[in-house]
């Protein structure tokens, strides 16, 4: 990435200076498309003083990053949507009001999707008689000519797997399941003409189920997704489809519209992305779409370029005509390409680099030969100075192979791997651990953690959905997870905290507390008011309320906040000025609880504005010891018991309980007056729950084998993530991720040692530089934490937010440094918006252009194929700068190879050919 600023060409600069009505530029590789909207996104912070109104939309999330840190000197502070579709689905679902488990979400990582869809068909008793689908879909089987096409189909049909069939419907499936079909008839159409026919083949011919008449096919399809959907949302969690279509859903029934809106890469949109950008639409809105057809590389996700063009129908074309990346020699082969595939006129090179040899065409005998050259030219070309290099090769396996001949050859390279480093089991339990910091309502992430634990302590493995039954189970009694799994006492049952809370209610009392505070924000606000009460058996037996002084006078933002957050707890000014100091009153709040329980309504809040009022005081090692004490204490907080012991209450607001169950005290926001209405609540509690550990006791001995140990395991590894926070309150994301890495990767059985320690190695090279760069400090519990939510219009968390959304959805191919990786090895499709100095692109053969398709394929989808492939192609032969060099063997051990078809006409541009010998 230069950091030079770009002067634009007349062309360029029309482009940047439009500012409203609908656009599309389709424009070929190296016009400067990412520049331009970079410099249109810097105008448009400047003409909307509303960062919503403002969306910026690209494909990957490096293009996001590279665009924001592009853009960094203008956007300052300003914080409009710059990301890919999924990044502002996730923003839009947690925004929304949809049901909490759709909105605290995890993702679920391809590992446990497959065995999640394999759950789901092995708990389908396929019921033909009774199971029936959608009218919808009857429609698209019972359409003219099916049944005799299914038949011809069938002799010659070489089906994809039947998780695949299930997974080439599941957009349409989900529109139908959230109630869009209406809506979005035409889309679930398109999918269905393209995918229903060859899903219901595939079940007939490899579900294993005998002869199926296609309407069983159809019925067996539909309960297995309604099956896996319902799995997942026991599990609270949700694929990059569901995000996309729930997205979705909700634009719809809230839309978005903005002013102004601007997307990259558009060639490869999918249905459902253009239903979503359609609902942030106003017919004032000004579009700005980006893209090149000729580049359009994802048919198989879903990208329809006939939808392009219907799309963009009515908008404004423009096109550019200039290369700024490639030397003029390549810019000639590639104009060469546009001219024999496409008969488009060529593209004018502006690029004016020296180079030698600037395009070679290299023959070889063998694959062998092949490699071990190219590999040695690599090893040349990045002794000099910064250059870099791109091997683009058409197959994962092709990459493999090559980085071991580059191993081989003291290389060091960054290879994109095929199941991405951020989907590898160590990192994906990482993620897992972070979100449990969150507690309860990452269920999917303590089942993953549970798992990952219970396969590595001895006896007998216990299967996945052994596991997830078990984590179902313990919800539906309103089981807190983690509460079940990981205590910080003595006891390994969850039944003695609980029994212990009841022996204490009724002999030494527990203390209930509260806080009032300037507001909502963890970090700025102060707390006031600071109250408790013991209690015993029912009984206030001694109070505690005190006000504290926290300066007002000498701070106008802290005393504007104050008179704010006055409507809410109506503390005079004069209480806060005749308070003490918060030292004094912790030493005495600490005094008064000694060693009882704690309790508190929802008493994260509350833990955490002390723990952060505490931290911006001068160090006291007394009052952090007394602090540190309190904390390991037993805790209860009444709204987590409540929704465990009244799952079915609309509310657990300390309010609306009071209410439903006509209990005595008032929920005014004074805290004496919510402690002693908390004390009401929690002697409810205390009575109604015997029975229910009853219940707990059958459960905890149904499992004892899974919990004793995965407990163990949980006692080390817990605090690791807790102490480092409060220790030091704000930690470095990397120093979290090397000290779990430090202790997982030591339980020698947990992962396969070699794997791991390559993950290892891996993680350090490529994730932990990136963490740094992108500057990933801060308090992670609190930022995992979704009780953060509730403040999520304060710019500062909205920030934190959308970077924990990148960092769980984030990609092995965004993580490349352009400064220090000198030499990348990826597939064509990973390596789409990249540029190099030099590109190697290997084994260009009919086999890798246009690829195998098997024999029988219908003429049309050969057709489709080819010319997906084609397109494949343009990409690489655009993404050099300075050279480019493709190189193919004739004899691959059985049969000899040919240059691909598709480069044959350009053979005699190449400013050096070499044969084999
Ligand atoms: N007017 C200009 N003057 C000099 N360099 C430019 C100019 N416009 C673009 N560039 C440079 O050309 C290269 C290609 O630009 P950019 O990446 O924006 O192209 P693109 O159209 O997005 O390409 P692709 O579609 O192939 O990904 C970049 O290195 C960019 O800095």
């Amino acid at each position: 990435m230069s950091s030079e600023p770009i002067l634009f060409d007349e062309q360029q600069s029309a482009l940047t200076a439009i500012s409203s009505g609908k656009h599309f530029v389709n424009a070929p590789p190296g016009a400067g498309k990412t520049a331009i909207l970079t410099a249109r996104l810097a105008d448009a912070c400047a003409r909307y003083a509303d960062d919503k109104e403002i969306i910026c939309l690209t494909f990957t999330t490096r293009a996001a990053t590279e665009m924001q840190d592009r853009a960094a000197s203008v956007l300052g502070k300003r914080q409009p949507f710059i990301g890919n579709f999924h990044a502002f689905c996730m923003e839009v679902i947690r925004n929304s009001r949809l049901p909490y488990h759709t909105r605290a979400a995890s993702i679920l990582p391809d590992e446990y999707k497959h065995q999640m869809l394999n759950m789901a068909k092995t708990h389908i008793a396929l019921k033909p008689q009774t199971t029936t689908y959608p009218d919808i879909l009857s429609h698209f089987l019972q359409q003219s000519a099916l049944q005799t096409e299914l038949q011809l189909q069938q002799s010659a049909y070489s089906p994809p797997s039947l998780k695949s069939a299930l997974y080439n419907l599941y957009i349409p499936f989900k529109l139908i399941e959230l109630g869009l079909e209406d809506e979005f008839s035409e889309l679930i159409a398109g999918y269905c003409k393209t995918h229903l026919i060859g899903a219901v083949v595939t079940v007939q011919m490899q579900s294993g189920l005998g002869s199926l008449e296609p309407e069983t096919a159809l019925a067996y399809l539909w309960l297995w997704f309604k099956t896996f959907v319902k799995v997942k949302k026991q599990s609270r969690c949700l694929d990059f489809d569901d995000v996309l279509c729930i997205g979705l859903q909700e634009l719809l029934r809230h839309p978005q519209p903005r002013a102004f809106i601007q997307i990259d890469e558009v060639q490869d949109l999918n249905p459902v992305q253009w239903a979503i950008l359609r609902c942030l639409q106003t017919p004032t809105t000004h579009i700005f779409a980006v893209g090149d057809s000729e580049q359009s590389i994802y048919r198989f996700l879903g990208a329809d370029l006939a939808l392009l063009r219907s799309e963009v129908a009515e908008y404004t074309h423009h096109s550019l005509a200039q290369n700024y990346r490639s030397h003029p020699a390549i810019l000639s082969i590639l104009n060469q390409y546009r001219h024999e595939h496409w008969q488009l006129r060529p593209i004018a090179a502006q690029s004016d680099i020296a180079e030698t040899h600037p395009t070679l065409l290299l023959q070889f005998n063998d694959a062998v030969q092949e490699r071990e050259r190219l590999c040695k030219a690599v090893a040349k070309i990045i002794a000099e100075p910064e250059r870099n290099v791109g091997l683009l090769v058409p197959t994962n396996a092709l990459c493999n192979t090559y980085a071991e001949t580059l191993l081989d050859n003291d290389i060091s390279f960054f290879q994109v791997s095929q199941s991405d480093l951020l989907q590898k089991a160590v990192l994906q339990d990482w993620f897992s651990w972070l979100k449990v910091l969150d507690g309860n309502a990452a269920r999917m992430d303590w089942w993953s953690i549970i798992f990952r634990l219970s396969r590595h302590t001895g006896g007998n493995k216990m299967q996945l959905a052994d596991v997830i039954a078990f984590t179902n189970k313990i919800q539906r009694i309103g089981l807190p997870l983690e509460q079940v799994l990981y205590q910080t006492q003595t006891s390994t049952l969850f039944n003695y905290p609980l029994k212990h809370l009841c022996s204490e209610f009724a002999d030494e009392g527990v203390v209930i507390f509260d806080t009032e505070t300037t507001g909502l924000d963890f970090f700025q606000e102060k707390i006031i008011q600071l109250a408790a009460v013991r209690v015993i058996n029912g009984e206030v037996v001694a109070e505690f309320d005190r006000y504290v002084d926290v300066g007002m006078d000498a701070d106008s933002r802290l005393h504007e906040a104050f008179l704010k957050s006055q409507a809410i707890h109506h503390i005079t000014e004069d209480q806060v000025a005749n308070g003490d100091s918060l030292s004094e009153v912790l030493q005495d709040f600490f005094a008064f609880i000694g060693t009882s329980p704690l309790v508190a309504h929802n008493m994260h809040f509350d833990k955490m504005m002390l723990r952060t009022n505490i931290q911006a005081l001068p160090q006291d090692p007394e009052l952090l010891a007394a602090y540190h004490r309190v904390t390991q204490q037993y805790q209860f907080d009444t709204l987590v018991l409540s929704r465990m012991m009244y799952p079915k209450e609309d509310s657990h607001r300390l309010e609306s309980l009071l209410d439903s169950f006509g209990l005595a005290g008032v929920n005014s926001h004074n805290a004496l007056d919510d402690v002693k209405a908390t004390a009401s609540l929690l002697t409810k509690i205390v009575a109604d729950l015997p029975p229910r550990l009853q219940q707990v006791d059958a459960v905890l001995d149904e499992y004892a084998t899974l919990i004793n140990p995965v407990n163990h395991h949980l006692k080390t590894l817990l605090p690791l993530f807790y102490e480092s926070t409060l220790q030091h309150f704000s930690v470095s994301l990397v120093d979290v991720l090397r000290t779990w890495l430090e202790y997982t990767l030591a339980q020698s059985s947990w992962y396969d040692a070699k794997t791991a320690q390559i993950t290892r190695l891996e993680i350090e090279r490529k994730l932990i530089p990136w963490l740094d760069r992108q500057g990933y400090f801060g308090d992670f519990p609190t930022l995992v934490n979704t009780q953060l939510w509730f403040n999520k219009s304060d710019p500062a968390v909205i920030q934190q937010l959308r970077k924990i959304d990148t960092l769980f959805m984030l990609k092995e191919i965004d993580l490349i440094d352009p400064e220090q990786d000198k030499v990348v090895i990826s597939t064509v499709h990973r390596a789409k918006g990249l540029e190099f100095d030099t590109v190697l692109l290997p084994s260009a053969t009919e086999n890798a252009y246009p690829g195998w398709i098997p024999k029988d394929t219908p003429d049309v989808e050969v057709q489709a194929r080819r010319a997906e492939s084609k397109r494949l192609l343009y990409v690489a032969l655009s993404r050099p700068k300075r050279k480019l060099i493709i190189s193919y063997h004739c004899w691959d051990g059985r049969y000899s190879k040919q240059l691909s078809p598709f480069i044959q006409g350009s053979q005699g541009l190449f400013s050096y050919t070499q044969n084999a010998k």
